[in-house]
Order: structure tokens, then C-alpha cells, then sequence
């Protein structure tokens, strides 16, 4: 946090100069409000013109102040929330795909949308006017030290009592502030969820259901925002009760003093500068308390997380020459046990079909041989070398995934194969042509430099999913992951596309729940996964015995 404050310093001082001239603001008006009693007491013309000619000078100077001070402050701010933005939306981009998959994407979306709204709507405002109080607190210090040192040493133990109370609720201030951003985070992903699911929602007249989830969910976040508030008015009433019974034992000294000669300007000063000293103070912890829990938001959202998971990741280049060697893996999520004891050998070239029935596993052994999990007993060796010793980044830039759902970006069809990766021109070529792009390409107007709309709204389904294949091919990477890569197409097209990757000298992972007649039968092997166990056929013995027995 400190960091990012100081980042741009003099526009941090122009800031700082911008809060103390609200400071002096304040205390120019109390000052004006003595001096005018005073005069009242005197009954002095003279004196009163002096006062008249001095509120004249404030009435102009104070809304001139408010304006020049919200200047100085506005560029800072609005850079610094800049930086937040920035910051949170480069700690997601940055996570490496094993961290980023660990949370659900509504997650992130949370974050970058309502976490950072709620930074932006309470930081600044309760930084400036806790920077108010407590200089508001020092200034009315110095000047009751000034002028009464033995109210000012009174003043200052029982402002260390208010202090000490105060400090009691710093926790569960911060705690409810942070609650209330799990609660926008699980609404924002139920809302997503309903989202994704409208078209069946409405074809299934059942949106009544989900409008009933999403209003308790809404309720939830409200509850949260008000338990919040109502623990930040209750803290302050707290306190601003203790601060009265003080004010009042300030009242009868001064009236004992007024007894005594002291004059009516000079006793209205002193208990202006004593409530002043008790009441900023009360208001300066609740809005430190909203400080402290602003940060702590902004420490969630911007600032990378000492990922032990990253720390224990290795360092080594992922080199595959001949073969990849699962020995006795044993993987589990929570107590359900997925894969028990499971050997099996991945060479290389050679093309590999997953199959098992629903929840058998097929998604879990992919994520294990991409390294997207590492939790698992056993071994997993590429060409000798231990998975965990393999540097992730390595890995990521051998292997490509092609998945049932195509991202594709606003950009030239260009950009979207290579993935503004530079690129040998042949390697392009080669991909387009054997994904059958070229027919594609010749009819648009530009070629491969065309831009697609977002997703590429403007290609039909296969045309899409060819583009996202050929990004895989163009990357030249030695494992192709393919999950349903072809499930979304019909049966003519996505036949033709398996044909295509399976003709690559790549090593191809896959999984299918299709079975295209003289395609599919030939992948060297299938991956049989039944009750925890993993069994490897030749994939010409498994089509023609074991799905026949
Ligand atoms: N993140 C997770 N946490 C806990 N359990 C999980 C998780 N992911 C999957 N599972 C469970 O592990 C089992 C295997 O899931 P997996 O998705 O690998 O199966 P699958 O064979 O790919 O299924 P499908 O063919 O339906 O996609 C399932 O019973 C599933 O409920």
C-alpha cells in the first residue's frame, strides 16, 4: 500500500498540502466563531468591524479552498485508482493456468468489479477524512497546550481512553468489510451461473426459481453492507457517548474558570479546541478502521500472494524425446480417490484416446499429464525427469489444448493463430492447410489479415474450431490436449477435424465421446479408465474386442 501511496510522491504532497488546507479551513472557522463572541462580550465597534471585514474574508476564502484543495487531489486519486485496476487485472493475467484454474473466473470478475468499486468509493474518502481528524486533533493540541497546559494534559489521557476503545473494534470492522467481498464474490458467480444458463432457464419456464436464488443472494450482500454500516455507526455512537460525559467535565471547568475572569471568546475557543480533540478523534478511527479495510481489500485484489505451490513448482526445461511414464500415481480430491496405483506409458508421436464412463476420471487424468494438478502420489517422468521438477512455463510452451469452447479474440485471423507469437511464416501455412482454413481465408476480403468480431461471431461453428486447431498446430508443441474438441460440431465436420490431428506428428492426448467410423479407431491407443484403474489397449484391439464383448 505504501508503495502504491508513494508511487507518484510530489503529486502524494500536493495531495497531502490539498487535506491540510481543509485543516486550516476548520480551524479558521472556529478561530472567526471565538473572535465573533468575543466581540459580542466586548461590545466594541471597532472590534466589530475588524470581525465583520475578517467573516467577509472566510465567506470568499472557504468555498475557494473547498475548490482549489478537490483539484489538487482529483489527479492523484484518479491515477492511484488507475493503479489498483491495473495492478488487480495483472496479479489474474500473471497467475500461472494451475492458480488461475483454483478459483472460478466469477471469482476474478468480482474482484476487478465490485472489489475494486468498493476500494474506490471508501479509500480516498476515509484517507482524507481521517487525515482531517487527525490533523484537526494535533493543531487543536498545540493550541490548548498554548493556552491552558493543564486542560490540554487532561484532554490528551482521555483521548488515549477514547483511543483504547476504539482500537477494540478495529477487527471486526476489517472482518465485516471482508465478508461482505466473499458475499459479492459468491453473488456475482451465482449470477453468472444463472447468465449461462438463461436459454434453458426460459425454454424450461423455471427462471421464477433462479430470480428466488438470485434475490436471496442479493439479500445476502445486502445484509452484509448494512451489518457493516450499522457496526461503523455503532462504534462511533460508542465512543461519542464517552466523548459527551468528557465534554461535560470540560464544560464545568470552564464555567469555574469563566467565575474567575476568563472571558467568553477565550472560553468558547477552549472547549471548541478541547471537543475538537475528543470528537476528531471518534471520527478518525472509524474511517482508519475503513482505511485499514480498504487495504486489505486492495491486498487481495492487487497484491500477488506468496504462492507456496509456485515456490515448490521446478526449474527445468520440459524436453520429451521418447516417452512420458506414470509409475503407481494414486490421485485424490478430498477422500473420493480418483486413480489408485495407476502405470501406463505415453511415447512420443503417438496418438491417445481417454475413455470411461461419466465422472470415471478422463478430465482429471488430462489435468494430471498437463500438470495443471501436482497432488498426487506416485510418480509422473518425462524422459526420466520428475513432473514437479518441471518448470511450468517450460511445459506451457510445448504443449497446446483444444478445447470444446473456442476463445477467439477481436483481432486478425492472423493474430488469433499465432497468438501474437512470432511465428515462422511455414509453420502458419502449414497449420491453415491442414485445417482446411485456406478455402476460409481466400473468401475474405483481407485474407488472414481479416478481423474477426468478438469471438468470432462472424465464422460459423467448425470455421471457428479449425481456427482454434490451427493455433494448436501452428504452435508446433510436442503434446496436443484435446478435450471434445469436436463435440460441438456435426458429425461430417467433426469427423474430418479428429482426421486432421490425428495425422499430425504430434503426440495427442484426447478425449471423445464420439466414435467416427474409420477415424477414431486410428489412435494408437486408448486409455481405459474403470474404478480407479487405468487400462491401456492398442486402440484397433479396443475397438474391435473390448467395446464389442
Ligand atoms: N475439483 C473437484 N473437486 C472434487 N471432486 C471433483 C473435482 N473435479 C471432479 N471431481 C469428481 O471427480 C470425478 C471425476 O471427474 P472428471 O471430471 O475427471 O470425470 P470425467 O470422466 O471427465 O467426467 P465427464 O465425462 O462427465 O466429463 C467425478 O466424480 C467428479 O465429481
Amino acid at each position: 500500500m505504501k508503495e502504491l501511496l508513494l508511487k507518484r510522491k510530489s503529486k502524494f504532497i500536493q495531495y497531502l498540502i490539498a487535506t491540510c488546507m481543509f485543516i486550516v479551513d476548520h480551524f479558521a472557522r472556529m478561530v472567526l466563531f471565538a473572535l465573533i463572541l468575543g466581540a459580542i462580550e466586548k461590545g466594541d465597534v471597532k472590534n466589530y468591524k475588524y470581525v465583520v471585514i475578517l467573516t467577509v474574508i472566510f465567506v470568499i476564502y472557504s468555498p475557494l479552498n473547498f475548490l482549489i484543495s478537490r483539484l489538487l487531489r482529483i489527479g492523484y486519486m484518479r491515477d492511484t485508482i488507475l493503479d489498483v485496476r491495473k495492478q488487480a487485472f495483472d496479479k489474474i493475467i500473471n497467475l500461472s493456468f494451475k492458480q488461475y484454474s483454483q478459483k472460478s473466473k466469477e471469482i476474478y470478475i468480482s474482484n476487478l468489479i465490485n472489489d475494486i468499486n468498493t476500494f474506490e468509493n471508501k479509500f480516498f474518502i476515509s484517507l482524507l477524512n481521517f487525515l482531517i481528524n487527525v490533523g484537526m486533533f494535533f493543531l487543536s493540541l498545540i493550541a490548548l497546550v498554548y493556552l491552558d497546559y493543564k486542560l490540554a494534559i487532561c484532554m490528551t489521557i482521555s483521548s488515549l481512553l477514547l483511543f483504547v476503545m476504539a482500537n477494540f473494534f478495529t477487527k471486526k470492522s476489517t472482518s465485516l468489510e471482508q465478508e461482505l467481498s466473499s458475499t459479492n464474490e459468491t453473488f456475482t458467480t451465482d449470477v453468472s451461473n444463472t447468465f449461462n444458463g438463461i436459454e434453458i432457464l426460459k425454454l424450461n419456464n423455471i427462471e421464477d426459481k433462479f430470480l428466488l436464488k438470485a434475490m436471496k443472494s442479493i439479500d445476502r450482500v445486502e445484509k452484509k453492507k448494512y451489518a457493516a454500516n450499522v457496526f461503523s455507526e455503532l462504534q462511533r455512537n460508542v465512543i461519542r457517548i464517552f466523548a459527551y460525559l468528557i465534554m461535560v467535565f470540560v464544560l464545568f471547568y470552564l464555567s469555574k474558570s469563566m467565575n474567575q475572569g476568563m472571558g467568553l471568546g477565550v472560553a468558547t475557543f477552549l472547549f471548541q479546541l478541547s471537543s475538537s480533540m475528543s470528537m476528531f478523534l471518534i471520527s478518525a478511527f472509524p474511517t482508519w478502521n475503513q482505511c485499514k479495510a480498504s487495504m486489505s481489500i486492495y491486498e487481495k485484489i492487487a497484491i500477488p500472494e506468496d504462492d507456496i505451490e509456485s515456490e515448490s513448482l521446478g526449474n527445468k526445461e520440459f524436453l520429451f524425446d521418447t516417452k512420458i511414464e506414470v509409475k503407481n500415481m494414486t490421485f485424490s480430491y478430498d477422500n473420493k480417490t480418483i486413480f489408485k496405483d495407476a502405470s501406463f506409458m505415453i511415447e512420443k508421436g503417438k496418438k491417445y484416446l481417454i475413455k470411461g464412463v461419466s465422472g470415471a476420471g478422463k478430465s482429471t487424468l488430462m489435468n494430471l499429464l498437463a500438470m495443471i494438478y501436482d497432488n498426487y502420489e506416485g510418480m509422473i517422468q518425462v524422459d526420466g525427469v520428475d513432473y514437479k521438477e518441471i518448470s511450468e512455463k517450460s511445459f506451457n510452451e510445448n504443449v497446446a489444448f483444444i478445447y470444446q469452447d473456442v476463445f477467439l479474440f477481436e483481432d486478425s485471423i492472423r493474430n488469433n493463430i499465432t497468438l501474437y507469437k512470432d511465428i515462422d511464416e511455414k509453420y502458419i501455412d502449414y497449420a491453415v492447410k491442414v485445417c482446411g482454413l485456406d478455402a476460409v481465408i481466400s473468401d475474405k476480403a483481407n485474407g488472414i489479415e481479416e478481423r474477426l468480431t468478438e469471438n468470432g461471431k462472424n465464422l460459423s461453428g467448425g470455421q471457428r474450431q479449425r481456427i482454434s486447431i490451427a493455433r494448436a498446430i501452428a504452435k508446433n508443441s510436442q503434446i496436443l490436449f484435446v478435450d471434445e474438441g469436436t463435440s460441438s460440431l456435426n458429425e461430417e465436420l467433426g469427423k474430418e477435424i479428429e482426421k486432421v490431428f490425428l495425422e499430425l506428428d504430434n503426440t495427442v492426448i484426447a478425449i471423445s465421446h464420439r466414435f467416427y467410423e474409420g477415424v477414431t479407431d486410428c489412435y494408437d491407443y486408448v486409455l481405459e479408465l474403470k474404478n480407479g484403474h487405468i487400462h491401456k489397449y492398442p486402440a484397433k484391439d479396443y475397438f474391435d474386442e473390448v467395446i464389442t464383448c
